[in-house]
């Protein structure tokens, strides 16, 4: 294994794990810390935690734990995938993750970079962008687990890690490769040790993954990836992919804007299911019932909780924040564990920590890699007879679920 990967969550993972798919690299994505050693042809390996939302100190044992099985895989280079919009609060996870894994790896020029412009997000003068909107003005703000009201990276960055956070600004990084360098080790000199790099291109992202050919650990979104297999010398490929027959059906517990977009666009043309927390909380809704439902309805049916800001918060001053994630979560799990029972073939997920919930009660070991069905999204066969999308709330496009049905292999 050459490159060996920390994801904190479950989408996010497939969406690294896309990326160096489609960049050339044999990847596969873990479900948490494998007990078994990776088989001799992998490249990349993506270890998916989820460990976003969890305790610090637990987001760092796991971390630390991913990082000695990736190590005994004999990785050259470390990343640690977190969101793109930089999921976090005040306590973490990424700044004390970031933190624990640069002293492991006695890294002293850490990249901090989550821009991903295929997505929308960009950085710029240490700024995080979601398309035209600041990161606070984008959504993001009313997120249910980490809302972010603050779009400025270095003083996020400086809250959460115990490092000194320092900055490779855009006019830097257009000069290219050489230039970045350079200014790292400035950065480094004058006590830097996290560097929050502006990108805005994808052109700006091969230069910066050109910058980091060597460097023990790098962190971000997947975007800055893309240049590091070319540091391996690997060249781009075709994903391979085998198209699954069978029955379709789709959760989601994603309350983000793109996912409601979709939702909405879905549920005017699918038979659609919207769960209420309060029922699950209650048992008035079982995962049984919602899944015999998904099963008898043809085409692509839908369950969703997903909800808008004011709901979310009024499900939570009710049941309490963690209360409600936690039976939703769970509550979707056990419907795709119903599903598989049922003899569903390909399942379909919106939200990381649901995807992450879904496929932890699935018991999905490995994850091989698929062609992308939109930016940061990609086909993944979890077995013999099961394929799965996990799509990060706030990706692709407003028909995401027709597209990913039909490329997962319904006619
Ligand atoms: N109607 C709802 N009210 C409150 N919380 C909800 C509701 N629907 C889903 N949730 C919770 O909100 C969180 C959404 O997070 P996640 O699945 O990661 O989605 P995203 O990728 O959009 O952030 C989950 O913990 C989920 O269980
Ligand atoms: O980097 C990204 O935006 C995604 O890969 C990701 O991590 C998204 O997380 P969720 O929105 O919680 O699915």
């Amino acid at each position: 294994m050459l490159l060996g990967c920390i994801g904190d969550d479950f989408t996010g993972s497939s969406d690294l794990a896309n990326t160096l798919a489609k960049a050339g690299m044999r990847t596969v994505q873990y479900s948490g810390v494998p007990t078994d050693p990776a088989g001799a042809d992998v490249q990349a390996g993506v270890v998916a935690l989820k460990s976003r939302s969890i305790d610090p100190q637990e987001a760092i044992r796991q971390s630390l734990e991913a990082l000695a099985w990736l190590q005994a895989q004999g990785c050259e280079q470390i990343f640690f995938k977190y969101c793109s919009t930089f999921d976090s609060t005040a306590d973490g996870n990424i700044g004390p993750v970031a933190d624990a894994l640069a002293d492991a790896l006695k890294a002293d020029n850490v990249i901090v970079c989550p821009a991903f412009p295929g997505a929308g997000r960009s950085v710029y003068q240490g700024y995080l962008f979601v398309k035209d909107a600041l990161l606070n003005e984008s959504g993001m703000e009313n997120h249910p687990l980490t809302p972010m009201k603050d779009a400025n990276l270095r003083r996020l960055m400086a809250a959460q890690s115990g490092n000194s956070v320092g900055h490779v600004p855009a006019e830097v990084v257009f000069e290219g490769t050489k230039a970045i360098r350079a200014r790292m080790e400035a950065e480094k000199a004058a006590g830097h040790r996290m560097l929050i790099v502006d990108a805005l291109r994808d052109s700006d992202l091969m230069e910066i993954g050109a910058a980091a050919k060597g460097l023990p650990l790098i962190t971000g979104g997947s975007g800055v990836a893309l240049g590091l297999p070319a540091n391996f010398g690997i060249a781009p490929a075709d994903v391979p992919w085998t198209p699954q027959n069978g029955k379709t059906a789709l959760l989601s517990g994603s309350c983000s804007v793109a996912t409601r977009g979709q939702i909405a666009y879905h549920v005017a043309r699918h038979p659609s299911l919207k769960i209420d927390p309060a029922d699950v909380i209650s048992g008035a809704q079982t995962p049984q019932a919602t899944a015999q439902w998904l099963f008898e309805n043809d085409g692509l049916p839908l369950a969703y909780s997903s909800a808008d800001p004011a709901d979310v918060a009024a499900v939570q001053e009710k049941f309490g924040s963690d209360t409600a994630a936690n039976a939703i979560e769970t509550f979707f799990g056990q419907t795709a564990v119903c599903l598989a029972e049922l003899g569903v073939t390909r399942i379909l997920t919106a939200g990381g920590e649901t995807s992450g919930a879904v496929v932890e009660a699935l018991d999905i070991q490995t994850l091989e890699i698929g062609p992308e069905i939109d930016p940061g999204v990609p086909a993944l066969r979890a077995g013999d007879d099961l394929v799965i999308a996990l799509k990060s709330g706030n990706f692709g496009a407003e028909d995401y679920f027709e597209k990913a049905a039909n490329v997962l292999g319904q006619n």
